[in-house]
């Protein structure tokens, strides 16, 4: 059977997929999670034409095809002589002609009169029709009534063909690529003004806890500033999405209630906090008493153990994704990257694809619980053998926001690890 292109590429048979079983019941990998849920999420309707200049971040909704050759007519890559076929014979050493034109770039192509003669051309000038390569200017010698060209270059050289970069009727932009700068520009080189973009996804970001104060606040005793709130709006923001950015809640289970059915009206709704086993964690209590369903719960990840997948009952009948995320800073911050984001991108009309790590070299080491994929945070230096060189940025605590705050990689020690050795060689992940 083909691979679904969709699927992580770990992913585990949906029955023995469970890294752990705890008194809560089992806990997945990132891989079986995915590849439960991603097969099930389609894109947000409604398509609108956008213009270039606002489309960064914006998520390509059809193909974008070129009817023309890019470039449309042979070019010049040099600025030099253009020459003809018939005027460079084969062997010679060193060839004399008369300068018999000039083009540069914009001039509509020029032919060459009858007789030997070079014509004087600049780089992305379109090469006159009898033409058929270019001398670098370097290889000549030249009163500007005739040229010397010391190095006789071969058919072809220094031409760029019609369909050099894209031939005609071949794909420059494929639906669902997330708009960068790369991608705004290909756009305006096949002449587009507008691009069609997919609506920008709308994510409710709710933060849940008693112990919350807004920064800026006094903080009273045993408060904290809420600091997931700003964490998830701003990946959120930097991912593309619309923010709806809620004021926090109590834990309080009408307060929560009534928060998730305003937020419903989104596409999607992220949670901090209150998701744990906990008499105050009343956030998947809450998603089923507002009529919603909680699908998955615990991941066998550290940090960002419970976090809860379901969906929101819509004020229009349609399914609202649910993402309860922990309140541990540093495991928003790795559920949202290996999770959420996943999850919103493919709502959002983007193809999923597995991230791409890369080897880091322990410099000290630790002993651990085994049972759970951990994702620690590590600041990275140059190694001797080109392998980085990793060094925990914190005592692995999902609340030592500090940790994250140093690290340049979340470095992945496997579920079955339990003593992680200076000089062992892990995959990682950047962070940014
Ligand atoms: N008996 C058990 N207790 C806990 C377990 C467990 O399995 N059994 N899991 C632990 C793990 S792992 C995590 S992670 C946390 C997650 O719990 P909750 O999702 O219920 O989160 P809270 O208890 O509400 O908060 C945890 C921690 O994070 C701070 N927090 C919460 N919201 C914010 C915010 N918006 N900004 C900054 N910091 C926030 C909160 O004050 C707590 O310190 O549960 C463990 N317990
Ligand atoms: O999931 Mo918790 O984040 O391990 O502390």
């Amino acid at each position: 059977m083909m691979p679904d292109p969709l699927l992580p590429a770990a992913s585990t048979p949906a029955s023995d997929d469970c890294a752990c079983h705890g008194p809560q019941g089992p806990e997945q990998t990132i891989g079986s999670l995915l590849a439960r849920l991603l097969p099930g999420l389609s894109a947000v309707e409604g398509n609108a034409l956008c213009p270039l200049r606002q489309a960064r971040g914006r998520v390509l909704a059809e193909d974008l095809v070129t009817d023309q050759p890019i470039p449309s007519f042979r070019r010049s890559a040099m600025d030099g002589y253009a020459l003809r076929q018939e005027d460079c014979p084969d062997g010679a050493a060193s060839l004399s002609l008369p300068v018999r034109g000039r083009v540069a770039a914009g001039d509509s192509g020029l032919g060459l009169p009858d007789g030997p003669g070079a014509v004087r051309i600049f780089t992305g000038a379109a090469l006159p029709p009898d033409c058929d390569r270019v001398v670098m200017q370097e290889d000549c010698d030249s009163d500007g009534s005739s040229v010397l060209i010391r190095r006789i270059p071969a058919a072809g050289a220094n031409v760029r063909l019609p369909g050099d970069d894209l031939a005609a009727g071949s794909v420059a932009l494929t639906a669902g690529t997330r708009l960068d700068a790369r991608h705004i520009a290909c756009a305006a080189s096949l002449g587009l003004s507008h691009v069609p973009v997919r609506r920008r996804l709308r994510v409710a970001v709710l933060s849940t806890g008693s112990e919350l104060t807004e920064p800026g606040q006094p903080l009273p005793p045993g408060a904290i500033y809420n600091s997931n709130r700003f964490l998830l709006a701003t990946r959120l923001e930097d991912a593309g999405f619309e923010v709806i950015d809620l004021p926090a809640v109590s834990d309080d289970p009408a307060q929560v209630q009534a928060a998730l059915r305003a937020a419903a009206a989104c596409d999607a709704v992220i949670t901090s906090g209150g998701v744990s086993v906990g008499e105050e964690d009343h956030v998947k209590g809450a998603v089923l008493a507002v009529g919603g369903r909680i699908d998955h719960w615990r991941l066998a990840i550290k940090p960002g153990k419970p976090v809860a997948v379901g969906a929101l009952p819509g004020p229009e009948g349609q399914e609202t994704l649910f993402l309860g995320l922990p309140g541990n800073p540093n495991a928003v911050f790795v559920t949202l990257m290996l999770i959420g984001l996943p999850l919103l991108r493919a709502l959002a009309g983007t193809p999923y694809r597995p991230p791409l790590s890369f080897p880091v070299r322990l410099t000290e080491g630790f002993r651990r619980k085994t049972g759970r994929e951990e994702y620690v945070s590590v600041t990275l230096h140059p190694g001797p053998d080109g392998i980085p060189l990793a060094s925990r940025s914190g005592h692995g605590s999902s609340a030592q926001q500090s940790a994250l705050v140093a690290a340049d990689a979340l470095m992945i020690v496997p579920a079955a690890c339990g003593q992680a050795d200076s000089g062992m060689v892990f995959p990682a992940l950047p962070i940014a």
